[in-house]
């Protein structure tokens, strides 16, 4: 299962990632923090053992059932889509059949930064989505976190590498240096918090720094739902819609992209 193997991404990282991330330039920073540090991760079974040397190792659990995707979602609001179209194209769809993908190679991999303030639910969102739980301690972010998500999606392998990174001050300085070649960035803001929601802003600021916004995604993400009445909900949705828009203007980014999305995990 794919929650497995991101815990098990952790303990292993180098071998499994090594291969998944080579073909890919832009997926660097995990990478190259690993290339630069003179440790060597041994190749161990659960109980520590190390692994048989076997002539080919299969290290890729198959994808959940849930992340194979036959056809793509249709949007609910085409201003919030991020594609509109209901197939690939049928060139991509060919090249990747005859696995002529060129420099991606086999496995297509997406970077994503989910940003934000202190305690304003980063951990949880992504816990939610990949491991389905939802844990109601507090417990900080240090520096950064990692998960890997592998789908499947027409018939193509992708996997989602997902960055928690912490939103304490303190921890901001080891976090901005995994923000560079990101492909999308969450930005989340609690709902029940507005200074949360006008922190966003500078969040996106700072990813923006190490990524390009002429071709990175933007999601700004409302959490605990759960805590707010009705009446400030609608209060607070409409501020970050302005939010989300005034991000699109100033930094330029390609429209339909920026969305916003409010959220609670555990609501759902
Ligand atoms: N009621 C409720 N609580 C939530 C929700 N999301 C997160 N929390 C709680 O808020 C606290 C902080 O959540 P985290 O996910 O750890 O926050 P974070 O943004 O990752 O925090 P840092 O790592 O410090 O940046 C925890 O106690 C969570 O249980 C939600 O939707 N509803």
């Amino acid at each position: 299962m794919s929650h497995v193997l991101g815990l098990e991404l952790r303990r292993e990282a180098p071998p499994l990632l090594g291969p998944l991330l080579s073909p890919f330039p832009l997926a660097g920073s995990w990478r190259s923090q690993m290339l630069r540090s003179d440790h060597r991760f041994p190749i161990t079974n659960s109980t520590g053992a190390p692994r048989k040397a076997a002539g080919k190792m299969n290290i890729l659990a198959p994808v959940r059932r849930d992340r194979v995707l036959t056809e793509l979602p249709q949007y609910l609001r085409k201003e919030a889509a991020l594609h509109v179209h209901k197939d690939f194209h049928p060139r991509v769809t060919c090249a990747c059949q005859e696995h002529r993908t060129g420099t991606v190679g086999r496995f297509k991999i997406s970077k994503v930064i989910v940003v934000g303030d202190l305690s304003v639910g980063k951990t949880c969102l992504i816990n939610r989505f990949c491991k389905d739980t939802f844990d109601k301690n507090y417990k900080a972010t240090i520096g950064v976190d990692f998960e890997m998500e592998r789908f499947e999606v027409l018939g193509v392998p992708f996997s989602l590498q997902l960055w928690d990174t912490a939103g304490q001050e303190r921890f901001k300085c080891i976090a901005s240096t995994y923000y560079r070649g990101a492909q999308a960035i969450i930005i989340v803001f609690n709902l029940n918090d507005v200074t949360s929601l006008e922190h966003t802003k500078q969040w996106l600021a700072d990813a923006l720094k190490e990524n390009d916004p002429s071709s990175v995604l933007l999601f700004l993400v409302g959490s605990k739902k759960d805590l707010s009445t009705p009446a400030q909900y609608m209060l607070m949705e409409k501020d970050a819609l302005k939010v989300a828009q005034e991000m699109k203007t100033v930094q330029r980014l390609p429209s339909p992209e920026a969305v916003c999305h409010l959220y609670s995990p555990r609501a759902q």
